[in-house]
């Protein structure tokens, strides 16, 4: 198991948390039946919900010599650039097909149904670079799948990636190929706000 929740890993009791986990508004059935769609723009609105958020990973990141903070699109985007800033890291976007305008390398992914596809631009992560992956949310795991596939494919070190949400048995452990995954709070079953 490389699954850590940070009330388990230091942040026991931190009320940080619970901040979070309020903040974050569930919308049942969207966007289709049965999906309990755990929605950060409620956590953005909240000004110190969002800083606790960004804070927690700047403490866990900023002593680990990670110069490339990857953002997957699009929720990734939200959190990952103001983590870089902090760390004295690079923001690295990770985009859907045809958004990024240079060279790209893609690795495709298993959706729950279906697939989608990552971009990276060539050039933006050199080999020996020590990484971390930034996301909302992890489910089934696929998409940070293809993120860390897209890193080491340029010989970067993919150190961790870092979830605001994630469900306590992620069903794509597996996928995740033996990396650690920090994840804030778990999903959020009724809406609190
Ligand atoms: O662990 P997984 O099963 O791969 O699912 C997690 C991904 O799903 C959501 O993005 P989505 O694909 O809905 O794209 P969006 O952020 O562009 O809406 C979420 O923001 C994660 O990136
Ligand atoms: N329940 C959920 N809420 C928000 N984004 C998601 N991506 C996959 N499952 C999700």
């Amino acid at each position: 198991m490389v699954e850590m929740f940070a009330a388990e890993n230091g942040l026991k009791g931190d009320p940080r948390l619970q901040a979070i986990s309020n903040a974050i508004r569930v919308v049942p059935h969207f966007p289709k039946q049965g999906i309990m769609f755990q929605d950060i723009t409620t956590l953005l609105l909240d000004h110190k919900a969002f800083k606790h958020t960004v804070d927690i990973f700047v403490d866990r990141y900023k002593d680990m010599d990670i110069s490339v903070v990857a953002g997957v699109e699009a929720r990734g985007f939200m959190f990952g650039p103001s983590i870089a800033l902090a760390i004295g890291a690079k923001f690295v976007p990770l985009r859907k097909p045809k958004k990024l305008p240079g060279e790209v390398i893609a690795e495709a992914y298993e959706l729950e149904y279906g697939r989608d596809c990552l971009e990276m631009h060539v050039g933006a992560v050199e080999a020996g670079e020590r990484a971390i992956v930034i996301d909302d949310l992890v489910a089934t795991g696929g998409t940070l799948s293809a993120a860390i596939r897209l890193l080491e494919r340029v010989g970067a070190q993919v150190v961790e990636c870092g979830c605001v949400i994630g469900l306590r048995e992620v069903k794509g452990q597996l996928r995740l190929n033996g990396k650690p995954l920090y994840i804030l709070v778990e999903p959020r079953e009724i809406d609190g706000c």
